[in-house]
């Protein structure tokens, strides 16, 4: 079975894999991506790592099952504003440069390399575009099965899971019955790990283990148990999923652009359900300048930071532009032309 050379159909080849030449840089042009796929970004980037990371021969994927899983996985992301294939895609090419951190080098095995990649993209499929805390308050069939524990995180690993039951989509039939043991769980732990409400615990854990951090001679950290490796993937996809404010400022403003309008259509819901309507819901009440100043400074710079420690020098670009991001959200808001985020 032949699978075109980029994995998705497009008319656009040339300019798709020019595109796909910069796999490895920070910033890429989800966006750009999504519109020279046909509106396959997940599969395309998903796809191109795999390939760049040698994981087919490594793991003996065949490359029409991989597609097949990834086409399948990107059909079940909700078309809602944020939480859809192209922040999928984003997270895991996100997650693909942060794994290439020099003092990171050799440190995981192909295996959670395989898990971290696999995590990034899958992990929020099937979004329905509302909070834990909505589906909880509405008592929606998902807080149901998951008696309101991280609802979503667990409702995205099932459907990821699930999806890989069919033959012809089961990219790790290839692989011993422990190695599936050990990438399900770590994909699990990962998963879970993109739960906001985990994200104090996650920072003060980074914290101590950058204050009690080991390198060999040449700056590389060393990691001796699971719970040390597991917790530096957890907080690598949670940096993933929170790197739009570290990413150039034309591509954070347009991630914004579909957060609000994700986070105000809850708001719509709340306000004809006679619900209060939730912080940063109420599109008659925006401040996005204002919340997106306070979502760097509370959580996003305070994660980075800590990152930016652990992984020393790699991240200090990235953290030099999210403080140059905030400093321009920040102009804005004293200026009286900061109506509105065009
Ligand atoms: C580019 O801006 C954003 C990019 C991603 C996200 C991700 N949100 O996903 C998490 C859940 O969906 C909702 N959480 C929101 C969080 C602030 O509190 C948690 C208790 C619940 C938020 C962004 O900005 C938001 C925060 C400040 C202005 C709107
Ligand atoms: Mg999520
Ligand atoms: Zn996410």
């Amino acid at each position: 079975v032949s699978v075109p050379e980029l994995g998705v159909e497009t008319s656009h080849t040339d300019e798709l894999r020019s595109l796909m030449s910069h796999i490895n840089d920070w910033g890429l042009d989800t966006f750009r991506i999504e519109d020279l796929s046909c509106q396959r970004p997940l599969t395309a980037i998903t796809y191109k790592i795999f390939q760049e990371r040698f994981l087919l021969r490594t793991y003996a994927i065949e490359p029409h099952t991989l597609i097949s899983y990834l086409l399948t996985l990107e059909d079940h992301y909700q078309q809602v504003p944020y939480h859809n294939k192209a922040h999928g895609a984003d997270v895991c090419q996100s997650m693909h440069v942060l794994l290439n951190a020099s003092a990171l080098d050799g440190v995981f095995t192909d295996l959670e390399i395989m898990s971290a990649i696999f995590a990034s993209a899958v992990h929020d499929v099937d979004h329905p575009g509302v909070t834990n805390q909505f589906l909880i308050n509405t008592r929606n069939d998902l807080a149901i099965m998951y008696n309101d524990e991280s609802v979503l995180e667990n409702h995205h690993l099932a459907v990821a899971f699930k999806l890989l039951q069919a033959d012809e989509r089961n990219i790790f039939s290839n692989l011993t019955p422990k190695q599936i043991k050990t990438l399900r769980k770590m994909v699990i732990d990962m998963v879970l790990a993109t739960d906001m409400s985990k994200h104090m615990q996650l920072l003060a854990d980074l914290k101590t283990m950058v204050e009690s951090k080991k390198v060999t001679g040449n700056n590389i950290i060393m990691l001796e148990s699971y719970d040390d490796r597991i917790q530096v993937l957890q907080n690598m996809i949670h940096c993933a999923d929170l790197s739009n404010p570290t990413k150039p400022l034309d591509i954070y403003i347009k991630w914004t652009d579909r957060i609000m309008e994700e986070f105000w259509r809850q708001g719509d819901k709340e306000r004809d359900l006679g619900l209060e309507i939730s912080p940063m819901c109420d599109r008659h009440v925006a401040s996005v300048e204002k919340h997106q100043v306070g979502f760097i400074e509370f959580i996003v710079h305070p994660l980075w930071e800590t990152w930016a420690d652990l992984v020393y020098p790699d991240a200090s670009a990235i953290l030099e532009t999210l403080e140059q991001n905030r400093d321009w959200y920040q102009a804005r808001l004293s200026s009286p032309s900061s109506s509105s985020s065009t």
